[in-house]
């Protein structure tokens, strides 16, 4: 980028997002911005407040401060609305209609999408029909193809593994076509092997599909590994924005893991946590 060139609006800006329960100060003044075609991942002990920061993007939990996509506020929106307007998200416990198949999971979240109501359907059969092939065909050709879940298309999620039911989700938030994918601890209880497609996977999202990617993650082995911009929140407050390299540095980062500023003990525990082949080097 040229020295002059302006700056790329972001995708997604917070900014000064407070929110309380009752006493307890869940965030406190976060502000930070996704940046188009980046991986962000908002990181912080238990409590810090990332679940709520998400539901308050998504618009379920009422905060103040102000929420942009694409430079446009979204405070006025409801959470339908958001979702409407390209705000995709998976959740920390698995939300899927267990009982359905994979396919009709997948559908689900296409219907953000669609422009034909109930009540069109009826009238403008033809519109709706072409909706329906329209669908079908990204939903297979694409998706399914891109998450390798072909196979499993007709099974009932409720029987599926773990990972795999992982990555449906994954593939319903993908098939609403989101302007950013907002991902809630999407390897938490999976194994190694599991971990690692999952993180090829949101690589993937970003790269073939030009969909940046916020997620809140526990396994700080992964977050390190695989994302652009690091969000550190601490008891409701934002304590640290960088690189992965920039936020191991960072003492209070540090302290807030460990409980003590030691930066070398923290690469220490992010190395141990790290699964993927080819880590990145640590200085
Ligand atoms: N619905 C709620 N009612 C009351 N307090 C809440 C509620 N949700 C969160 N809190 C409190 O707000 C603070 C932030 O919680 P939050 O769940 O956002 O943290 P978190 O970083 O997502 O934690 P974890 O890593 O354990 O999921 C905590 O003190 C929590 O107890």
């Amino acid at each position: 980028m040229g020295a002059d060139a302006a700056p790329a609006t972001p995708v997604l800006e917070v900014e000064n997002l407070s929110l309380s329960f009752g006493g307890i100060r869940a965030l406190n003044g976060v502000s930070f911005a996704v940046q188009p075609g980046s991986i962000t991942s908002v990181i912080g002990p238990n409590g810090a407040g990332k679940t709520s920061l998400f539901n308050s993007i998504s618009g379920f939990y009422k905060s103040t401060g102000t929420v942009r996509v694409d430079g446009k506020p979204i405070d006025h929106l409801h959470p339908p609305e958001r979702a409407k307007l390209g705000l995709a998200r998976s959740f920390q416990n698995i939300a899927l209609f267990r009982g359905m198949t994979v396919l009709d999971n997948i559908k689900l979240g296409r219907h953000a999408h669609m422009k034909t109501g109930l009540l069109d359907a009826l009238f403008y059969f033809g519109r709706a029909r072409r909706e329906e092939v329209e669908l079908r065909r990204e939903v297979e050709e694409r998706i399914i193809d891109f998450l390798e879940i072909d196979h499993i298309r007709k099974a009932p999620v409720a029987s599926l593994p773990y990972g795999l039911q992982k990555r449906v989700e994954l593939a319903r938030a993908l098939a609403m076509r989101p302007r950013l994918l907002m991902l809630d601890e999407p390897v938490a209880g999976m194994n190694r092997e599991e971990t690692e497609d999952m993180a090829r996977f949101i690589l993937d999202v970003r790269e073939e599909w030009g969909v940046p990617v916020l997620m809140v993650e526990h396994d700080m082995g992964m977050v390190m590994d695989i994302s652009d911009h690091v969000v550190v929140l601490n008891f409701g407050q934002m304590i640290a924005q960088g690189t992965p390299r920039e936020v191991q540095a960072n003492p209070e980062v540090a302290a807030a893991y460990l409980g003590t500023g030691d930066v070398a003990d923290l690469r220490r525990r992010v190395a141990a946590e790290t699964r993927l082949p080819e880590t990145r080097e640590v200085a």
